[in-house]
């Protein structure tokens, strides 16, 4: 095992027509790890990747390939002899040429009569050898799609949205076969998607970009549970948000005090937590449940909206202490009636305390 990066990219910048578009992101990927790219649209992911695959170049910083540069303002190894492979979402496999012509494509023949089979087998296509793109469906052409690119045994794979044009249930699958596939083969991956839910499911790690810049770097877990501002937070789900101003490090809601350490006095500090870490209780005559160490206070609101939507249902309040209106969601069939007074407590643990900008 080395500590030498599969892929390294260094301070790469790029610009078009004087705006910048990629701004420093280094990012390094050991071999057999996954790094998902993960930013709303327009934030620079297409553009580094394609500075990595080689179609379009950095203004400046550098490229490193198992420690051996490949590219920077100087030197420029062209994409074809990066040991690169690509998926995109628009694939297009050749139309005219067989599933097995298709993975052997970019091989020599000697080595293809053993490794297309080898391959066609791990993705699971190995009995539609001989048929043509058009005989496919599109999950199918997927599979194939995957094959040829691991056939010349890139060292790196660079996929673009490659899932994105597939139904929801066909997407899971594939994107776990193929998560296994290359895990199998050992690659580096460094995938892009503007869908948290995709870059949980896939990545060892995830980069947020935003306005060309990489804003945090973790495992699914952390960037999930220890988001870097409230931006970061509302990227991956709804957001409660109970604002208060801070005296003493300290910030009273109607839920509690609040810590706020490193925070002036007077400054507004937003305390979010996600919508399954409310916890609801009922009211007993005005009164709600006794505050607890882990739950803070509980706070009464009032049912303002409540919905089933299969997985969990969504509660909507209108809080008694400041007419603001928060949202639970409840991994169960729970539907009050408009009017019903409940009570709400956050889960201390889950919520992050930023200061408002
Ligand atoms: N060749 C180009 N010439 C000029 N502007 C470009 C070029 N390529 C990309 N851009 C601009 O750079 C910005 C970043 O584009 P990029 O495709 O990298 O974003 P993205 O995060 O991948 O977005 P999406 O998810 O929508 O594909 C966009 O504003 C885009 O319009």
């Amino acid at each position: 095992m080395t500590d030498t990066p599969r892929l390294a990219l260094t301070n790469i910048s790029k610009s078009f027509g004087g705006q910048k578009v990629v701004d420093d992101v280094s990012l390094d990927i050991m071999p057999g790890q996954v790094t998902c790219l993960l930013g709303p649209s327009g934030c620079g992911k297409s553009t580094t990747l394609r500075i990595t695959a080689g179609v379009e170049m950095q203004d400046s910083g550098s490229i490193h390939l198992d420690g051996n540069l490949i590219c920077d303002t100087k030197h420029h190894v062209p994409p074809e002899n990066r040991s690169i492979g690509l998926m995109f979402q628009d694939f297009a496999l050749f139309p005219h040429l067989s599933v097995a012509a298709n993975v052997g494509f970019g091989i020599p023949k000697s080595e293809a009569h053993k490794r297309v089979p080898e391959l066609l087998a791990k993705v699971g296509m190995q009995r539609h050898i001989d048929r043509f793109p058009h005989e496919l469906s599109g999950g199918e052409q997927q599979r194939v799609a995957l094959a040829r690119a691991l056939a010349p045994r890139p060292r790196v794979m660079l996929m673009d949205e490659p899932f994105s044009g597939l139904d929801d249930r066909l997407r899971d699958e594939i994107r776990d076969e193929t998560l296994d596939v290359l895990k199998a083969e050992g690659t580096a991956v460094l995938l892009v998607t503007h869908e948290p839910t995709e870059a949980m499911r896939m990545a060892d790690e995830i980069a947020l970009m935003r306005k060309g810049r990489i804003v945090q770097r973790g495992a699914p877990y952390n960037i999930y549970n220890s988001p870097i501002d409230l931006e970061a937070a509302k990227f991956f789900s709804d957001i409660n948000i109970i604002s208060g101003e801070v005296q003493g490090a300290l910030t009273r809601t109607a839920f509690g005090e609040f810590l706020a350490p490193g925070v002036e006095n007077g400054q507004v500090v937003d305390i979010c937590i996600r919508p399954h870490h409310l916890k609801i209780d009922f009211d007993r005559h005005g009164r709600g449940p006794n505050p607890t160490p882990s739950d803070g206070t509980a706070a009464r609101g009032i049912v303002k909206r409540a919905r089933y939507v299969g997985s969990q249902s969504i509660v909507e309040f209108k809080m008694d202490s400041d007419g603001s209106i928060l949202t639970a969601h409840i991994p169960s069939v729970f539907l009050p009636k408009p009017d019903t007074p409940l009570w709400l407590m956050i889960r201390r643990d889950r919520c992050f305390v930023f200061p408002r900008n």
